[in-house]
């Protein structure tokens, strides 16, 4: 993906940044934000929440897309994602959120990876994960 979408991404990187300094990481202390935008112009934000139960955290892409859903969104209606952490090059979506992206997400739709500084990656779904499994394959 061009510098053009990096460009286009930014300011949806600038609300993942803000939720991130909402997350809730007293064991890994590593503090993530996301937001996804829809087709009408509304934007959700998620950050990552974790658990004394460490199995049970949840990353700030999921709480993204999971509150985007919960106020009535669907597949079909995302247009962009974008992710922040404090890593020393672009962030990278875990394997749990990346099968939720792909299922939540068309496969063209563009992804912006970023850190606190300007490291930044402008990929797609269907890039982050290749053969992924999805509704299609259930075949319904
Ligand atoms: O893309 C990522 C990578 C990690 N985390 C969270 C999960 C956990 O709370 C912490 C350390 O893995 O960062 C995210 O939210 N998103
Ligand atoms: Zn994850």
């Amino acid at each position: 993906m061009n510098t053009a979408s990096i460009t286009e991404l930014e300011p949806l990187l600038e609300r993942a940044r803000q939720a991130r300094l909402r997350a809730y990481a007293p064991y890994s202390k590593f503090f993530v934000g996301a937001a996804v935008q829809t087709r009408d112009g509304r934007i959700f934000e998620g950050c990552n929440v974790e658990n004394a139960a460490y199995g049970l955290c949840n990353c700030a892409e999921r709480s993204a897309l999971f509150a985007a859903v919960s106020a009535g969104c669907r597949p079909g209606d995302f247009v962009a994602l974008a992710v922040i952490g404090e890593c020393e090059g672009p962030i990278s979506p875990c394997g749990a959120c990346r099968q939720v992206i792909f299922e939540l997400c068309e496969g063209d739709m563009p992804v912006l990876l970023g850190n606190l500084q300007q490291a930044r990656q402008a990929t797609t779904v269907a890039t982050l994960l290749p053969g992924g499994f999805g509704p299609s394959d259930l075949g319904h």
